[in-house]
This record gives C-alpha cells, sequence and structure tokens, in this order.
C-alpha cells in the first residue's frame, strides 16, 4: 500500500502564551499544499527484524528509530497485534523547514496502518495517537484547512480555499531550531484573530497576517528577510515565512518564470493550490 503524505503551510502565525509545561499556546491556520513524500509498506518476511526502513531523496538525521514513521508503527503495535513491515519513504518535502514532512509522514503512517490492518480506528482516535508523535501531526490526519490553538492541537475546521491560486515554496539552506524560534519570542495575544483575517481579501493579508517567527528569525537570519522581499518582487500577492522556517511561500495569481534564476541555490517548488 502506498501514500503520498503531503506538506503544509502557516496561514498566519502568533505564539500567544507560555504554559507551565515550556510549551507555548499558539494560533495559525494550517493548510495543506500537494509538495508530496511517497510512503510504502509491504510484508516482511523472513527476517528476525520488527521493521526495515529505507529512505530515499532527502536525507534525514537521526537513526531509523527516530523517523515519525517508525514511530508511528511502533506506537499502534504497542496496541496493536502488527506483523512486520518493510517501509519505504521517498523524501522530496524538505525537513525541518516549517512545512512538516516530518509530522506528515508520522500522520500518514497511522493512516496507512489503519487501513492497510483494518484497526477501524476513527478519526479521532489516529488524532489521539498523532498528538503523541508531535505537535504538528494530528492536523495532517483530516488534512483539511484548519484553525489551530493550544500547542496547535485544538482544531477547528474553517471555510477558506485559495484554489486558483499559485504558490511558490522557497527553502534556504539555513536550519532554524524550533525550539530556539520559540525562545526568541515574547508570547502576547494580536488585536486581530487569524481566524478574522483570513475572511478578508488575500490582497490585504500584507501588513494583517503576520507570522510571529519572523521578526527573531529575520533579525538572526537577514537572507530569509531579504528572500521574502524577493517573493513581493516576484509579483507575489502574500508572502510568508511557514512554521518556525526556514522556507517561506508566496501566492500568486500566476507561475512565476524562471524562480531559480532569482532564488539561486535555494530549494524551490511552484504548485497550483
Ligand atoms: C510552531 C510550529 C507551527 O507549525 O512550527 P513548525 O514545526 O511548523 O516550524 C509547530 O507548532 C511546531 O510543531 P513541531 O515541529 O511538531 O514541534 P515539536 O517537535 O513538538 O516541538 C519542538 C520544540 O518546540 C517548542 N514548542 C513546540 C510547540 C509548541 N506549541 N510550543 C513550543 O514551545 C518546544 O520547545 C519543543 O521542544
Ligand atoms: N520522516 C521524517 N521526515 C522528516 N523529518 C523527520 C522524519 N522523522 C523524523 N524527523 C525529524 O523531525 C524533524 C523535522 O520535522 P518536519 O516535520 O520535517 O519539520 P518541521 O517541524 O520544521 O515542519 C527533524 O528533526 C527530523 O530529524
Amino acid at each position: 500500500m502506498i501514500v503520498f503524505p503531503n506538506a503544509k503551510i502557516n496561514l498566519g502565525l502568533n505564539i500567544t502564551e507560555k504554559r507551565p509545561d515550556g510549551y507555548h499556546n499558539l494560533e495559525t491556520v494550517f493548510y495543506p499544499v500537494h509538495i508530496e513524500d511517497a510512503l510504502e509498506v509491504v510484508p516482511l518476511n523472513d527476517s528476525d527484524k520488527e521493521f526495515n526502513l529505507q529512505v530515499f531523496g532527502t536525507s534525514i538525521a537521526g537513526n531509523p528509530e527516530d523517523n515519525l514513521v517508525v514511530k508511528a508503527y511502533y506506537l499502534l503495535k504497542e496496541r496493536f497485534n502488527l506483523p512486520a513491515i518493510s517501509i519505504f519513504l521517498q523524501k522530496n518535502i524538505p525537513s525541518g523547514a516549517g512545512m512538516g514532512g516530518g509530522s506528515s509522514d508520522g500522520a500518514f503512517m497511522l493512516k496507512l496502518l489503519n487501513d492497510k490492518f483494518s484497526l477501524n480506528l476513527s478519526d479521532d482516535e489516529l488524532e489521539v495517537f498523532a498528538a503523541k508523535l508531535g505537535a504538528d501531526c494530528p492536523f495532517f490526519i483530516k488534512n483539511k484547512p484548519t484553525f489551530a490553538t493550544g500547542t496547535g492541537n485544538v482544531f477547528l475546521e474553517i471555510n477558506i480555499s485559495l484554489k486558483g491560486l499559485y504558490i511558490l515554496i522557497i527553502k534556504p539552506e539555513i536550519f532554524v531550531s524550533t525550539r530556539d524560534a520559540f525562545s526568541l519570542i515574547k508570547p502576547a495575544f494580536p488585536e486581530k484573530s487569524i481566524k478574522e483575517i483570513i475572511q478578508s481579501p488575500v490582497e490585504e493579508w500584507k501588513d494583517n497576517l503576520i507570522n510571529d517567527f519572523e521578526k527573531s528569525v529575520f533579525a538572526q537570519y537577514p537572507e530569509i528577510g531579504k528572500a521574502k522581499e524577493k517573493l513581493y518582487e516576484a509579483g507575489a500577492i502574500y508572502a510568508s515565512m511557514s512554521g518556525s522556517g526556514s522556507s517561506l511561500y508566496g501566492l500568486f495569481k500566476a507561475p512565476v518564470e524562471n524562480p531559480e534564476l532569482i532564488f539561486q541555490d535555494y530549494f524551490i517548488w511552484q504548485g497550483e493550490l
């Protein structure tokens, strides 16, 4: 069985409060985008191993046991009698980019195992398992535009469609630590909620829809801030960093021609929303 875990972008991101457990409450809109990994599971016969993982494409740091697809397998194996499996993962989504690629792989693994081995878990139950894998994971179970609060785990499905627009995603060769990015923020509630702002036309988002991580991340890595300006120069009607970076996206009315000439040596992906 093969599935295609997709990425997400954040439409606005407000860090509202620091919690007693050290985590932060936030408000954001998660929006799915079609850049995809590929994840396949087949039975593993004649082996004394419980799993075998092969990763292709972009490399991921860490041991196989640290991979979120393997963590997802063990999470379900604690409760269900799962057989040994071979896992093939083609990584296309840049890792640690604020695009939720690893989180999506983990969530899609839960869904795949649920279907393949007829575990009969509901989406709500899968979301509970996904929350144990990481803050961003539960969103990818239903995978629909969502207004998220709490640590990013309390969901309200929202009615927003960016269909017809084009998206250009870029990522400089800079790694931003999510943990460090949070530590540089002074949490505050925004004057106007993201939920309200995104009901206005996209052309009006530029000065209103804010990602709170941008200020400190751009101060630390001016190149990322300059890349955002270049997205506007290329004609974006709205541009932002996604999550804690370092990826950025621009929304456009028409595809950008030859983006590789503007963003040399960057990861680049362009598609229709
Ligand atoms: C901020 C977001 C917005 O989408 O960033 P991106 O990962 O997309 O960049 C996410 O909520 C990130 O989710 P995720 O990347 O799954 O975070 P985790 O691995 O669970 O946490 C990494 C670290 O970030 C901090 N953290 C994370 C989430 C949160 N609500 N408050 C925090 O303070 C904690 O220090 C934690 O140890
Ligand atoms: N299947 C996977 N794909 C990508 N990263 C993974 C995966 N499994 C575990 N990770 C780890 O998760 C972290 C990045 O998570 P990811 O969701 O891709 O990025 P982000 O949280 O920035 O959106 C990295 O530290 C990486 O080592």
